[in-house]
C-alpha cells in the first residue's frame, strides 16, 4: 500500500532474470562436471574480496542501488538433524533441494557481504563450494566475520544447490534454521574437517570470565558464545544462575529479548530476587511491549531495592507506555519532535488499540470493526510498527534504496523492502514469542511448514515473511505532517502516491480496502495513526484506501488491486465500470481546457471557469455522496481561492460548498442563510480539505456568522487530525490562515 511498485519500469530486467531461471531449471538434477578446482576458486574469491574492500569506502559515499531477487519459494527443513543423512559436495545435483540430507562443511575464506553473506567452504573430500547465507543480521548489528569465518564448522540442512546469477555453482540458504553452527569436535563433523588442535577444555569459571571480558569490549555475540559454553560445563546452581544473569545482558544488547527474559528466571525470581535479574527482566519485557508485566517487575524491584534510582526512571517510562497503551494518551508534540530528529525515525512508544476488534467479513476474509459508535476524527489505532525500514525521500540522501524483484509474483518493488524481510526474519527468529502476531496475517494461498521448532531453533520461513509483506506492507512518509506541509506549500500538488520507507503494522493490517473509505491512516515516524473519517455506528467495518482513488480509468479496474488479489466493488469503482470510455475522455478534455484557462496571462475568467465546472459536473450521473466527483473538487477549490482572494465571500462560500459536495459530503448552511453550518455526512478526506474548511471560516467570519466560522474552524481542525494524526501542530501549520 503506497509502496513504489516499479514492475513496469523493470519489466525487462525481471524478464531477463526469469529467462536465466528457466535456463537454470533445465539443468535440474545434473551433477556438474565443470566445477572449478579448489585453488582456482579460492584465488578468485580472495581477489574479489580484496577488490570489494578497496572500493568499499567509495561505495559508502555513493548512492548505491542494490537489486535483489526473491527466488521461487521452498520450505525450510523441518527434520531434526538426527533424521538426516550425510551428503558430500560432489553428489550435489543442480537446482535441487536435497531433502533428507545434511552437508557438513568447514569455512575456508573470510566472508564477503553482498545481499547475502558469502564464503567458500569445503567438505571432507576437499571439494569446495560457494555458500550464500541470506537474511543474516546486517553489518551494523553483527559483523559478517562474526557470523561465518575461516575455520568455522557448519551443517547445512537439506542443501539447495544451484546456478548462481554469476553462472557459478553454489549453495543458497534462505532460511535461518537451515544452517547450524557446530563446534569443530561435534561428532557430526567428519574427522578430516575437525580442527587439528581442538581448543583446550576450560572450566565454567574461566569461560564465564571470557564472557565478562567480551561484554567489557561490547562483543556481545562473543559473550553469548562464551557464556553458553560455560553453561555446558557448569554444575553448581549458583554459578549457573550468575552465568545466565550475565548472558541475559548480552541477549538484551543483541535484541534477543525472549532469551534474555528466560535467563533472568522470570516469572519466578525466588524468595531472594537479585537486583540485576529484576532489572534485566523488566527491560526485556519492555522491549517485548509487555509494559504491564515490566511495570510489575519494576515495582517489585523498587520494593526490594528502594535506592535503585535507575529503576525509578525506567518505571516512569513504563508508566507512560501503559497510559498510551490503555487510553491512547500520547504526547503528540513529543512524537512529532522525535520523528523530526531520530534517524531511523523509530519511536519509543506503545501501541493503542481503540474501540476496534478483528472479525470475519462476508467476502473479504477478516476485517477490523468498531465495537461502539465513534465520531469522525476519533482515534481508532495508534500503532507502533512491528518492523520498519527507513529510506529517506528527497533531499535527505540515502543509500538504502533497494530494488526487490520477486520472480514468482513478477513484481518489482523499490524501497526498504529487502531490509524489511531481513529485519522481520531476524525478529521472528530471535523472539519467537512475538511471531504469531505477524505469521497470522493474511498470506493468500501460501502454505508454510507447521513445525514451529527444530533442533532447538525456531523455524522461520523466509518466503512466508516475503508473502505476508507483499499483502500487508505499508509505504510511509517520515511524518504525514511533512507531506501535508509539502502539499500545502504546493511543493507537491497532489498527495504523494508512494514512499520508499515501509513497515508492517499488525493491527492495521486487518483493515480492508474501500475507495469510499471511512478511516484514514497517517504517520509520525514509525507510528501509524488510524482515525475515523466519518461518524460510525457500532459494528461498522473500518476501511481505508490502499491506493488513493483517482477517479479516472487510466488503469483497468481489474489491475489496480491485482497484487492483493481482489477487485474493489465500492460505489465509485462500480460507477467507473459502468461509465463509458467516451465520458472519461470528455472529462479529460474539460480538465485540459481548465488547465489552459488557469495558464491564461489574464488570470482565470470566472464565468468561463464556472461553465467548464458545470459541464464537468454534468458528466457524473450518480449522487455525489455515493460517487464522489474526483475530477471536480480540485478545480472547484481553485475557483474558491479566486473568489476569496477577491473578497467575494458569497461566491467563495458557494464554491466551498461545491468542493465539499464533490468530495461526497452532505452539508447544511454553507451559505449566507440563517441555517447553521453542519456536516451531516463526511465525504472523502483529502489534504486540501483543511484549506476548504478554513475558507469557509473566513467567509462566515466576513459575513458576520461568528458561530458558523467557529464551527468551520472546528471541522478544519478535525480534518487536520485525520490527515496528520494529531492537532497539536494545527495552529503553527495554519498560522497564516488563522490570523
Ligand atoms: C491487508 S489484508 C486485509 C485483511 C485480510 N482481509 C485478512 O483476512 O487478514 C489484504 C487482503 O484483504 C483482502 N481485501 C482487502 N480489501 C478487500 C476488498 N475491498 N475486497 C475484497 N478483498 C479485500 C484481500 O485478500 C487482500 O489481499
Amino acid at each position: 500500500m503506497d509502496v513504489h511498485d516499479v514492475t513496469d519500469q523493470y519489466r525487462q530486467m525481471l524478464a531477463g532474470a526469469k529467462q536465466n531461471l528457466l535456463k537454470a531449471k533445465k539443468r535440474r538434477g545434473q551433477i556438474p562436471r565443470d566445477r572449478e578446482p579448489k585453488d582456482q576458486m579460492y584465488l578468485k574469491f580472495m581477489m574479489n574480496l580484496m577488490s570489494l574492500k578497496s572500493s568499499e569506502q567509495q561505495q559508502q559515499q555513493q548512492h548505491m542501488m542494490h537489486s535483489s531477487f526473491v527466488p521461487p519459494s521452498y520450505l525450510p527443513c523441518t527434520e531434526p538433524l538426527d533424521g538426516l543423512r550425510r551428503i558430500v559436495i560432489r553428489d550435489l545435483q543442480l537446482e535441487t533441494h536435497h531433502r533428507g540430507t545434511y552437508l557438513p562443511l568447514r569455512v575456508i575464506t573470510p566472508p564477503q557481504r553482498m545481499t547475502a553473506i558469502m564464503v567458500l567452504a569445503e567438505d571432507n573430500l576437499a571439494d569446495v563450494v560457494l555458500l550464500q547465507l541470506y537474511q543474516q543480521e546486517t553489518e551494523e548489528i553483527r559483523e559478517a566475520s562474526d557470523i561465518v569465518n575461516v575455520g568455522m564448522t557448519l551443517l547445512v540442512k537439506e542443501p539447495y544447490f544451484k546456478v548462481m546469477a554469476s553462472g557459478e555453482y553454489g549453495l543458497r540458504v534462505d532460511h535461518l534454521s537451515d544452517v547450524i553452527h557446530v563446534s569443530p569436535d561435534d561428532p557430526r563433523i567428519p574427522e578430516t574437517l575437525r580442527a587439528q588442535f581442538l581448543p583446550e577444555k576450560c572450566s565454567a569459571q574461566s569461560l564465564k570470565m571470557k564472557g565478562n571480558a567480551a561484554i567489557g569490549e561490547k562483543q556481545y555475540w562473543q559473550a553469548i558464545k562464551e557464556y553458553s559454553n560455560a553453561l555446558t560445563v557448569a554444575n553448581i546452581p549458583d554459578e549457573i544462575e550468575i552465568i545466565k544473569r550475565n548472558r541475559s545482558l548480552a541477549f538484551l544488547k543483541t535484541k534477543q529479548y525472549d532469551a534474555a527474559l528466560s535467563d533472568t528466571g522470570f516469572p519466578n525470581f525466588g524468595s531472594e530476587p537479585v537486583e540485576k535479574s529484576l532489572f534485566r527482566a523488566a527491560e526485556a519485557l519492555y522491549f517485548l511491549s509487555r509494559f504491564r508485566d515490566s511495570s510489575k517487575v519494576l515495582e517489585l524491584l523498587r520494593a526490594k531495592f528502594p535506592n535503585n534510582e535507575q529503576a525509578l526512571a525506567v518505571l516512569e517510562r513504563v508508566r507512560r507506555r501503559c497510559l498510551e497503551q490503555d487510553d491512547g494518551n500520547y504526547d503528540f508534540k513529543l512524537l512529532q519532535a522525535e520523528a523530526k530528529k531520530l534517524r531511523p525515525p523509530q519511536l519509543d512508544h506503545a501501541t493503542y488499540i481503540g474501540p476496534v476488534e478483528i472479525r470475519n467479513t462476508k467476502t473479504k476474509g477478516r476485517g477490523l470493526f468498531v465495537t461502539k459508535a465513534v465520531k469522525a476524527g476519533d482515534l481508532l489505532l495508534c500503532e507502533k510498527a512491528f518492523a520498519h525500514a527507513y529510506a529517506a525521500e528527497g533531499d535527505e540522501g540515502n543509500s538504502k534504496v533497494t530494488l526487490l524483484m520477486n520472480l514468482e509474483t513478477k513484481r518489482g518493488l523499490m524501497g526498504g523492502h529487502a531490509d524489511l524481510i531481513t529485519t522481520i526474519t531476524q525478529k521472528l527468529f530471535r523472539n519467537p514469542s512475538v511471531a504469531p502476531s505477524f505469521t497470522t496475517l493474511y498470506h493468500g494461498n501460501y502454505e508454510t511448514a507447521s513445525t514451529p521448532m527444530v533442533d532447538g531453533q525456531p523455524i522461520v520461513d523466509t518466503f512466508l515473511v516475503e508473502r505476508i509483506m507483499s499483502f500487508n506492507v505499508f509505504g510511509c512518509p517520515l511524518s504525514s505532517l511533512s507531506t501535508h506541509k509539502d502539499i500545502l506549500s504546493n511543493k507537491s500538488k497532489k498527495e504523494p502516491t508512494a514512499f520508499h520507507s515501509c513497515g508492517i503494522w499488525t493491527q492495521a493490517s486487518y483493515i480492508n480496502h474501500r475507495c469510499t473509505s471511512n478511516a484514514r491512516r497517517s504517520f509520525i515516524g514509525d507510528m501509524m495513526i488510524v482515525r475515523a473519517t466519518q461518524d460510525l455506528e457500532a459494528n461498522t467495518e473500518v476501511t481505508f484506501w490502499y491506493k488513493q482513488p483517482t477517479g479516472d480509468r487510466s488503469k483497468d479496474p481489474q489491475e489496480v488491486y491485482k497484487n492483493w488479489n481482489f477487485i474493489c466493488d465500492c460505489t465509485m469503482c462500480q460507477d467507473a465500470k459502468m461509465t463509458k470510455a467516451a465520458v472519461f475522455s470528455e472529462r479529460r478534455k474539460i480538465v485540459e481546457k481548465m488547465k489552459r484557462a488557469c495558464d491564461s496571462p489574464n488570470g482565470i475568467q470566472t464565468g468561463q471557469f464556472e461553465r467548464l465546472l458545470k459541464a464537468l459536473d454534468h458528466t457524473y450521473t450518480q449522487p455525489a455522496d455515493e460517487v464522489p466527483r474526483l475530477s471536480l473538487w480540485d478545480p472547484q477549490l481553485l475557483l474558491a481561492r479566486v473568489y476569496m482572494a477577491r473578497g467575494d465571500m458569497i461566491k467563495g462560500l458557494e464554491s466551498v460548498r461545491k468542493v465539499l459536495i464533490a468530495l461526497g459530503f452532505i452539508v447544511d448552511g454553507v451559505d449566507a442563510s440563517s441555517t447553521s453550518f453542519r456536516v451531516v455526512k463526511w465525504g472523502l478526506v483529502v489534504d486540501h480539505l483543511v484549506e476548504t474548511f478554513l475558507h469557509a471560516r473566513t467567509a462566515f467570519d466576513a459575513l458576520g456568522a461568528g458561530g458558523d466560522s467557529k464551527t468551520a474552524e472546528g471541522y478544519a481542525r478535525c480534518a487536520y487530525t485525520m490527515l496528520v494524526g494529531e492537532d497539536t501542530s494545527f495552529e503553527s501549520t495554519y498560522a497564516e490562515h488563522l490570523r
